[in-house]
């Protein structure tokens, strides 16, 4: 993969001097005499983007796809596709695209083709699947299973919780679906509060099978269940696990016949689609998930073979760049009018900030430009009431992504319709803000006394010009939904190339996990603690004091 210095390109320094040319050129005056919304939106199956709302005109427009072009996005995206080892700190390919491969070409790992093994595990994960949907996975006792209980975290965790909650609608009746990630001992025991040992299913998910988390978690529940068993034997009906490491798998005492296989060319945040996906084939039933894989499949062959300027993810990304890079926004919002997508901004937090939120270049040097945004959002509406007061007149900059299905689930009288118009109301309302005059005009109408409007008149005022994308689905269901994601996944890929950084290894979370096991021993004990600074030591000697 190239290591250019995107700083360096002649498109870098075309976009700077845009920048300053455009500083005062709203969104709003770009409407004037265009046909914006045609030239700025572009609609792949079921999937709208518009895109015209942000402060992007077509000179800008054209230096960025010039940007993508010369850091040789293309070659880049091919690399990624054909299984080279682009994950260079950790000598790994990039293959998640692979897992949702529905046309079976080969892809080609290390002169291997790839695809016999993934069929294979997606074979092993529809047996089980069908079992738990059709009742005849028997517990110990003889009972079909009612309770599917996740044991995982980060990439292990947040892309079944995600989707799960998302397709919510596609989840068989009878089944309930629970996720335990944190170590905090409330989140299992509060879990198992719910559960019978009966007739739950585990899923210990876990690409390493090493992280604490995980590990504490998975063996708290294996006690609870041997508690009520009384047997080993039974462990096999009630666990089952999702790994890379087999020997570690075998080591904790689940049969190997009950591991669901991936590699280490899967990434954890990128793993959805893979054997981690398991709790979500089993909940939604397996040919749901197979359309959640050809779902990804549409958004990666679009991203693949479309020419930039006609290519979702690449626009996506682009806009971002220049949002992040020359207008200097640092945080990007997630927005989504659908309850059901309610875990989606969570999701794509460790998808684009585990993956971008770094400042070494591919060449090992500290770039001297921003990176990956700060990712956060919650649904519409709930948001408005909450932290849009600050999008709309925050000192911030703050780019989001507005997104919401056409069609509802749940079609009860006339919610879904002031669902969308508040989707609509807020974009355009971030675009055209309300001027001074505006604002006058409409308390002299109201009768206001001069002193009352001085009081008042400027806290009224909306700036506008504040960019959003709005991407409007017909419905969430598998399909879409699989797109979506492969859509959010590509956006941060090209991005990646862009920043000459590496979007697949996560560095930056080990350092805090090496600590937290140095300092797991010292909490043992009533000893004074002193082989830190004096913060540190401080709590340690606090908590330790205070605990019962
Ligand atoms: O699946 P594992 O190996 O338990 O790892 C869980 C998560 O931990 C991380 O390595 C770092 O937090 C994530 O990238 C990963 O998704």
């Amino acid at each position: 993969m190239n290591k250019i210095n995107p700083t360096q390109t002649k498109a870098w320094a075309n976009l700077s001097k845009l920048a300053k040319d455009n500083e005062q050129t709203t969104i709003k005056s770009l409407f004037v005499n265009s046909d914006r919304f045609k030239d700025y939106s572009i609609q792949l199956e079921d999937i709208l983007l518009d895109y015209s709302k942000n402060r992007i005109n077509d000179p800008i427009k054209t230096s960025l796809f010039d940007l993508a072009r010369e850091v040789d996005l293309k070659s880049a995206i091919e690399q990624m596709f054909s299984g080279e080892k682009i994950n260079l700190t950790e000598n790994r390919a990039v293959l998640h695209t692979a897992l949702r491969n529905r046309s079976n070409n080969p892809v080609l790992f290390e002169g291997q083709d790839v695809m016999p093994e993934i069929n294979k595990v997606l074979e092993q994960m529809k047996a089980f699947a069908d079992q738990i949907q059709n009742g005849t996975w028997l517990g110990y006792t003889g009972k079909p299973i009612t309770s599917l209980v996740n044991i995982g975290i980060g990439g292990s965790d947040l892309g079944p919780v995600m989707v799960t909650e998302a397709l919510k609608p596609y989840q068989k009746e009878g089944l309930e679906i629970y996720f335990v990630s944190n170590v905090d001992g409330t989140h299992i025991a509060e879990t198992l509060k719910k559960v019978d040992p009966e007739t739950t299913l585990f899923f210990i998910a876990s690409k390493t099978f090493t992280t604490q988390e995980t590990m504490t978690n998975a063996h708290t529940a294996r006690n609870w269940f041997l508690e009520a068993a009384k047997d080993e034997n039974a462990v096999a009906k009630h666990f089952v696990a999702l790994s890379t490491n087999a020997k570690s798998v075998a080591e904790f005492g689940i049969d190997t016949k009950n591991m669901f296989a991936f590699w280490d060319w899967v990434g954890g945040r990128y793993s959805l689609w893979s054997a981690i996906g398991l709790p979500i084939a089993c909940a939604i039933g397996f040919e749901n998930f197979e359309k959640l894989l050809a779902g990804a499949h549409s958004m990666d062959k679009h991203f693949r073979t479309a020419e930039f300027e006609n290519n979702i993810p690449v626009i996506l990304a682009l806009i971002g760049i220049w949002n992040t890079n020359f207008l200097g926004a640092t945080s990007e919002a997630i927005l989504p009018y659908d309850q059901y997508l309610h875990r989606f901004a969570a999701y794509f937090q460790q998808g684009n900030m585990e993956s971008n939120g770094k400042y070494i270049s591919r060449a090992g040097e500290k770039v001297n430009y921003a990176t990956g945004p700060i990712i956060w959002g919650e649904p519409g509406t709930n948001g408005q009431h909450a932290f849009y007061q600050l999008i709309h007149q925050g000192t911030h900059l703050i780019p989001c992504d507005f997104i919401a299905p056409a069609n509802s689930h749940n079609p009860i009288g006339d919610h879904h319709v002031k669902l969308l118009s508040n989707f609509f109301a807020q974009t355009e309302a971030l675009m055209n803000g309300k001027s001074y005059e505006e604002v006058l005009s409409e308390m002299q109408k109201a009768g206001k006394s001069n002193e009352e409007i001085d009081k008042i008149v400027n806290h009224r005022v909306f700036e506008g010009n504040r960019p959003t994308n709005s991407i409007l689905v017909n419905e969430i269901n598998p399909y879409t939904l699989g797109q979506l994601i492969a859509m959010y996944e590509h956006k941060i890929f090209v991005q990646g190339v862009i920043w000459n950084i590496l979007s697949f290894d996560q560095w930056g979370v080990e350092l805090g996990k090496v600590l937290a096991n140095a300092i797991l021993p010292e909490l043992h004990g009533n000893q004074e603690v002193t082989s830190h600074d004096s913060s540190t030591n401080g709590l340690i000697n606090a908590f330790k004091k205070m605990r019962k």
